[in-house]
């Protein structure tokens, strides 16, 4: 398909901007994360880490390793979603990430996760794959992850 056709995807798109703080991490629980293991929802995550403050890791499935992203001053990281995954058969995989704050002190981050419009269907198939809209999907994303 033609890049022109993404543009329904685009038109009127539903971005969420989180501000985190993880507080010191104190636990000895080998178990307790900042945040879990999980992959984002929707298209794209752009996120802003606090410089010098690691804590980032993400899944290589290659070694099934854990991978720690440096927290790098005027650096975003980008992370694929599973709405892309979905979309592309797999083609584009979503990162599988966790946060443990490692290092002393707060640590604050500022994810953007761009959803894309809720209306949009599949734009990288003529058929629209299974006609599940970004709002279907993350709504159905959300209820299997808090019973909302
Ligand atoms: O704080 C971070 O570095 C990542 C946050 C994250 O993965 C998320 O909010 O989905
Ligand atoms: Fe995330």
């Amino acid at each position: 398909r033609r890049i022109e056709d993404l543009s329904a995807l685009t038109a009127d798109p539903v971005t969420k901007l989180k501000l985190l703080h993880y507080p010191p991490h104190t636990s000895k629980d080998v178990r307790q994360f900042g945040a879990g293991a999980h992959r984002d929802f929707g298209l794209l995550t752009i996120l802003l880490q606090q410089p010098g403050k690691d804590g980032l890791q993400v899944f290589h499935p290659p070694t099934k390793e854990w991978l720690s992203v440096p927290a790098v001053e005027d650096v975003f990281v980008v992370n694929i979603g599973d709405l892309i995954k979905k979309w592309t058969d797999g083609q584009f995989a979503s990162t599988l990430h966790r946060v443990i704050n490692a290092v002393d002190g707060d640590r604050y981050s500022v994810p953007c996760f761009y959803e894309g419009d809720p209306t949009a269907t599949n734009p990288f198939r003529e058929d629209e794959g299974d006609g599940e809209t970004v709002e279907m999907h993350i709504r159905r994303k959300l209820d299997m992850s808090y019973g909302m």
